[in-house]
């Protein structure tokens, strides 16, 4: 377990949306196909450009993904949907070209990316198998030899003779795993298979990976099953928006994952322990985000976060500044912001008792997950904290109100506003 056998090095992998139809998933036999009919295109028509430049849009599902993978290693790829798991996988397996970077890949790769990959629906399991085994670089001699194997590792021995159009999902998905776990690759990939079968298969499904790993073989697996992901692999690495956010063994990337992976319930009850700094004069006793998205702690792109506080007071405090702020998942101050910001430096005072507080953070955030502190200082020079609490996982969606979503060619936490000026353009 030494040499590296996958080495990513700042891959970026961009779509154009808005001409394309909608696809559903490609096979590997669909996507061996379609190469071949737009090389011919190519070929054809050297500079045809039927795209329709109004409705082009581009869109990032990988950028600056870097890592690398040791030999014999069982990595397992995990984030939320959309975060760019499959399209790396595709990438890997060179289903897809990358738009930006460079991949290194020592070995023989044997790929599983959805259900059915690879299969015709009208032919029956044994061709199937014998059609897969020659797309995957199995020999007619080889795939005879692991015939039996293959059969009787996937169960369905019955229905050898059964066109797979008439498969349950699970069916399929048995065979095609089978196929390429006995392909007996160098390297595995494997995305989000497992959940299709039953308890009994999926296990058997990670006993072979293991196996395949025992072997000295790497196995790279994409799967929304922590406890699967956490069963079979030593390492994982955290997709979050197309970006590598942790890479390492893999009960600390999953903690960091579930830690951040969903936005809290719109209204939390605030316990004591939660407060990280004292509350003896102050506490937080109920934070609710007043114009949430699905009940969630949750705003559009561009939507300012309205937030109500009850709080209480045990004794006489004066001189007290509320402020809020925000960080990233990943720690990364973004801003502090307090009630007298806006130049009237009024501190508060209170007596012991019950209040509500409202305030409402202006947003430039990009769409994501950020964390949401909230809290007292008392006096601006003192700084001193009567009690803070950082326990809100605030989302961004995706897009605005009216389904507007921001431009992907700008980067940073915050979206930038500018003017420019130019004394003279100068165009061609
Ligand atoms: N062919 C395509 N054209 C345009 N956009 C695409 C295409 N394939 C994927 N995407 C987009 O790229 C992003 C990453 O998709 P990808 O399938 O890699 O995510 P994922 O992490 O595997 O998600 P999931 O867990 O839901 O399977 C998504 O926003 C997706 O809509």
């Amino acid at each position: 377990m030494s040499d590296p056998v996958i080495r990513v090095e700042n891959l970026g992998k961009k779509y154009i949306i808005g001409h394309q139809k909608q696809q559903n998933y490609k096979t590997l036999r669909d996507a061996i196909a379609e190469k071949a009919i737009s090389l011919k295109k190519q070929l054809l028509k050297p500079l045809g450009n039927n795209i329709d430049d109004r409705n082009r849009k581009e869109f990032w599902a990988l950028t600056n993904v870097s890592f690398e993978i040791k030999q014999g290693e069982v990595v397992g790829i995990i984030g939320r949907n959309g975060a760019g798991k499959s399209t790396l996988l595709k990438i890997l397996s060179r289903i897809t070209e990358p738009t930006k970077g460079r991949i290194y890949i020592k070995g023989k790769v044997s790929s599983l990316l959805e259900v059915g990959t690879g299969f015709h629906p009208e032919l029956t399991g044994i061709e199937n198998i014998y059609l897969n085994g020659a797309i995957l670089g199995m020999s007619k001699a080889e795939i005879k030899r692991k015939f039996d194997e293959i059969v009787a590792f996937a169960e369905v021995e019955k229905f050898l003779y059964t066109p797979v159009k008439y498969y349950s999902s699970g069916m399929y998905v048995r065979l095609a795993f089978a196929v390429a776990a006995h392909l007996q690759p160098e390297i595995l990939l494997v995305d989000e298979v497992l959940a299709v079968g039953d308890i009994e298969f999926q296990k058997k499904c990670i006993g072979k990976m293991e196996k395949v790993a025992e072997e000295g073989r790497t196995v790279l697996v994409v799967s929304h099953s922590m406890s699967t992901v956490k069963a079979l692999c030593s390492k994982a690495v955290l997709l979050e928006q197309g970006q590598v956010k942790a890479i390492g063994l893999v009960d600390c990337v999953i903690r960091e994952y579930l830690n951040f992976n969903q936005a809290d319930t719109a209204e939390k009850i605030v316990k004591d322990e939660d407060h990280l700094t004292g509350i003896s004069k102050l506490r937080v006793q109920k934070i609710r985000l007043i114009n949430s998205v699905s009940n969630l702690f949750r705003v559009y792109w561009q939507q300012p976060i309205s937030i109500s506080l009850d709080i209480e007071v045990f004794e006489q405090i004066e001189e007290v500044a509320f402020g809020a702020g925000i960080r990233t998942i990943d720690g990364t101050h973004v801003y502090t912001v307090h009630h007298d910001d806006n130049g009237t430096h009024q501190l508060w005072k209170f007596e012991p008792g019950e209040y509500s507080i409202e305030f409402t953070l202006e947003n430039s955030l990009r769409p994501g997950l950020y964390k949401l502190h909230i809290g007292a200082d008392q006096g601006h020079t003192s700084s001193k904290n009567i009690c803070w609490l950082d326990i809100i996982n605030v989302e961004i969606l995706d897009h605005s109100e009216n389904g507007e979503v921001p431009l992907q060619n700008n980067s940073g936490i915050v979206i930038g506003n500018s003017t420019w000026k130019a004394p003279k353009i100068f165009t061609g």
